[in-house]
């Protein structure tokens, strides 16, 4: 494990550009299987769940190769085999290879998926979607088996009993190929999804909707790459860079980004009194005044996103009053709450929701970085506060943020990454 360490109190400034959004990477990197061609995609964060994503390529005779933001991925000599645990383990998407490898072979055997501890995470819908596609589905003390008779999956019409990312890109994945029309109804409408039905389309695939609560997808036999697949940028990332620069910044230009689906996030900022201007696929933000508090409920897109409830909480600290947040989506991912304590933070959970007073001052503390976006919390708090912070289990933070130490360097900030025994190289 690493830790990050970080001298708190720089004012930030310059310019950051936001990589490739790591929701739509790790599910086209299982999508990728699907292909009877090679495929590569562009703005491919280098993030950890990239990296765990290759070694399960690896273990089915997937080659792939990464290098300056392009992954290459061959999938034209896969063959069936056990999928190794730990990295399964490492990442929530690794279940995509469940859609994936259905789709693919009409059956699949996997591990539980791992990802961020943020409360329970089922994944009853996914089954469900797989059971109405025709296959068999059995829980085997944490090994999913999923089986299909001789005719392979049928089109279905499919209703979501809870808005899921995970669920519907699961089922676009296996009924891509399936015989028939399948319909996802109450399907979630993350941009993310809208990039999988792209990278798809593009290859021939007919996934029609994706973005509504309605997608209609008619199976194809063949799935072609004939074009580099260019990722959207990561809007969870691109929120994190804006409260950490409206919290820190003496001027901050964030690029790469789209302000559409930032717009709930970003009316929040606006709301408290941030200084924001938006362009076309940039934003800048000038240093903060005098910022209100307010009240924040995530919900599926286009609402709040949960990922950056815990982002967002070290600039409520600065605001006059008391700030409330509700997370619908995880109510108990609270991972952040003890450890911005530890540095001085006046924050509680109160029955359902997170109540944030104002903080006249953080100090530098050792905190642990319980979960990716409890990571980033941390991590603008860290900037935030006088004196050192080291924040342990920092791999958490690197599943998601690629190259988050030269960004935050070139933003003029004092950060490093270490092993518990030597220096990381940049
Ligand atoms: C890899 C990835 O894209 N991760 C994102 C994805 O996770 P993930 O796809 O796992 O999240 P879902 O959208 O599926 O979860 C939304 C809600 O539905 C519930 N649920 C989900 C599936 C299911 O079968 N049964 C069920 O009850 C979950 O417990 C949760 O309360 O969306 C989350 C919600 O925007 C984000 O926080 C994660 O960053
Ligand atoms: C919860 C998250 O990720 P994952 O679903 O991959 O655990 C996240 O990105 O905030």
């Amino acid at each position: 494990m690493k830790k990050m360490i970080i001298h708190g109190g720089q004012r930030l400034s310059g310019s950051v550009n936001i990589g490739g959004a790591k929701n739509s990477t790790v599910a086209l990197i299982p999508a990728a299987i699907l292909a009877d061609t090679p495929v590569k995609f562009d703005m491919v964060p280098d993030i950890l769940d990239v990296h765990n994503l290759m070694l399960i390529l690896e273990s089915m005779n997937v080659h792939s190769r990464f290098e300056d933001g392009v992954l290459s991925i061959d999938p034209t000599e896969i063959v069936e085999a056990p999928m190794p645990s730990k990295a399964i383990k490492s990442l929530r998407a690794s279940y995509y290879f469940m859609g994936a490898l259905l789709g693919r072979f009409g059956r699949a055997i996997l591990t539980f998926p791992g990802g961020d501890n943020i409360g329970p995470r089922p994944i009853d819908q996914h089954i469900k979607a797989f059971k109405a596609l025709g296959a068999e589905v059995e829980d085997d003390h944490g090994t999913v088996r999923i089986t299909t008779g001789e005719d392979g999956l049928h089109g279905a019409r499919i209703f979501l009993d809870v808005v899921s990312v995970g669920a519907t890109i699961n089922t676009i994945l296996a009924a891509v190929k399936a015989n028939g029309l399948t319909t996802i109804e109450n399907a979630a409408k993350e941009p993310e999804i809208i990039d999988i039905a792209t990278f798809l389309n593009n290859m021939g695939a007919h996934v029609r909707g994706a973005g509504t609560d309605v997608i209609r997808i008619e199976g194809v036999p063949v799935l072609r790459a004939t074009n580099v697949h260019t990722i959207i940028p990561d809007r969870i990332e691109a929120g994190t860079f804006l409260a950490m620069a409206a919290a820190m910044g003496d001027g901050v230009e964030i690029h790469n980004i789209i302000p559409e689906h930032l717009e709930s996030f970003t009316a929040k900022l606006i709301e408290m009194g941030v200084d924001l201007q938006i362009g076309e696929d940039s934003a800048y933000v000038g240093p903060s005044h005098d910022l209100k508090a307010i009240e924040v409920k995530t919900m599926p897109f286009p609402g709040f996103a949960t990922d950056l409830q815990q982002p967002i909480t070290p600039l409520l600290l600065m605001a006059k009053g008391s700030s409330i947040i509700v997370d619908t989506i995880y109510p108990q991912r609270l991972k952040h709450v003890p450890e911005l304590k530890k540095m001085g933070a006046k924050i509680r959970p109160e029955k359902d929701m997170i109540v944030v007073d104002h903080t006249d001052h953080l100090t530098g503390a050792t905190v642990d970085a319980g979960e990716i976006r409890a990571g980033a919390s941390l991590m603008i708090a860290a900037l935030m506060a006088e004196g050192t912070t080291t924040i342990t289990s920092a791999d958490n933070i690197l599943r998601g943020y690629g190259s988050i130490v030269e960004k935050l360097t070139a933003l003029k900030a004092d950060v490093r990454i270490e092993d518990s025994d030597r220096v990381e190289e940049l």
